[in-house]
């Protein structure tokens, strides 16, 4: 947006934002698993929990994933930010945060609106059918009965479903389901919307119509946050994005050296770029990010560093 830097108004900011699972189970406690652990079945309820105990609450399963590490970022109303990285670097984590659903561990997020997930899947019910699915699903994000009804034919309309409307969403193709999961999502226009992956599904006729209503909702002030692991969807629908590695954000800029960098390191020339990056994190721990950035410029004059 050509705003001045000043007159921007932020819709979302994150300080230094950790967010850790704890996941609770047999098998992932440090003396879980052992050849012994194959008799469990055939133990009653007593010894089981004798043996539990026996070994200490503490050991029982309990293992913590840092999915998201120290990320700090300022976003604004009218952007439309992609998220990219590896499997498994915190990417869905950090937007089912900022969606309300996971809570940080520590740090801080600050939302100037309403967030909306698209992918509202927890809520939609398979067994039911679409014209049920958008009533209960745009009621559980928030819209009163009144609301639904005024919007319900234009989200028939966008999630173009026909006939399958009052068939169960079990019968739906991925395609489908995805399309009437935006609808839902986008029938009100959310100040922060959310949308983690589902435009993947969807058919090129649904993306260009979905990249029309995201650009709507940046037109009307709101703010977008896209995953995505294509590289011409964050192009086409963005304008600024973050690079996800390993929990921390190696990157927020503009799309293409973004995707530049990130492509670099898991590209084919990612010996190289991995021994540039390391070097990279050294420098910034000890001389900030600018000089990081400097000392990856002398490879590609975009790069940035945050
Ligand atoms: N509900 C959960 N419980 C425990 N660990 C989880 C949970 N969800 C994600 N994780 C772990 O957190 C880390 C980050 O996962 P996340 O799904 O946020 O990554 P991602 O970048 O979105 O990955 P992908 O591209 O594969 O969707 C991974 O190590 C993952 O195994």
């Amino acid at each position: 947006m050509d705003v001045p830097e000043g007159d921007r108004v932020p819709s979302v900011i994150a300080s230094h934002l950790d967010i850790t699972y704890r996941v609770y189970g047999s098998g992932t406690g440090s003396d879980a698993g052992g050849p012994g652990d194959r008799q469990v079945d055939n133990l009653d309820e007593e010894s089981l929990m004798r043996r539990l105990l026996a070994r200490g609450l503490g050991t029982v399963g309990r293992r913590e994933v840092q999915a998201v590490r120290d990320v700090s970022f300022v976003a604004y109303r009218g952007e439309s930010i992609g998220i990219v990285g590896a499997n498994g670097s915190g990417k869905s984590t950090l937007l089912r945060t900022i969606a309300g659903l996971v809570p940080p561990t520590s740090g801080r997020l600050w939302l100037g609106g309403r967030a909306s997930l698209l992918g509202v899947n927890a809520v939609l019910m398979p067994k039911l059918s679409g014209r049920d699915n958008i009533w209960i699903g745009a009621q559980a994000l928030g819209l009163s009965p009144a609301q639904v009804r005024a919007a319900f034919d234009d989200i028939v309309e966008f999630a173009d479903i026909g006939d399958f409307l009052d068939l169960p969403m079990s019968t739906y193709s991925s395609g489908m389901g995805s399309r009437l999961r935006f609808a839902i999502s986008t029938a009100i226009t959310p100040d922060i919307l959310v949308v983690d992956e589902a435009l993947s599904t969807g058919d090129a006729h649904f993306r260009a119509r979905a990249t029309e209503r995201i650009t709507a909702i940046r037109e009307n002030a709101g703010t977008v946050f896209v995953v995505s692991h294509n590289d011409s969807t964050i192009k086409k629908m963005c304008d600024r994005a973050l690079w996800m590695d390993n929990g921390k954000l190696l990157a927020d800029g503009e799309p293409t050296p973004v995707l530049g960098l990130y492509g670099r390191k898991y590209g084919k020339h990612r010996a190289v770029w991995r021994q540039r990056f390391d070097e990279a994190h050294r420098i910034a721990d000890a001389e900030g990010a600018e000089a990081a950035a400097e000392y990856l410029r002398r490879w590609d004059k975009n790069a940035s560093w945050e």
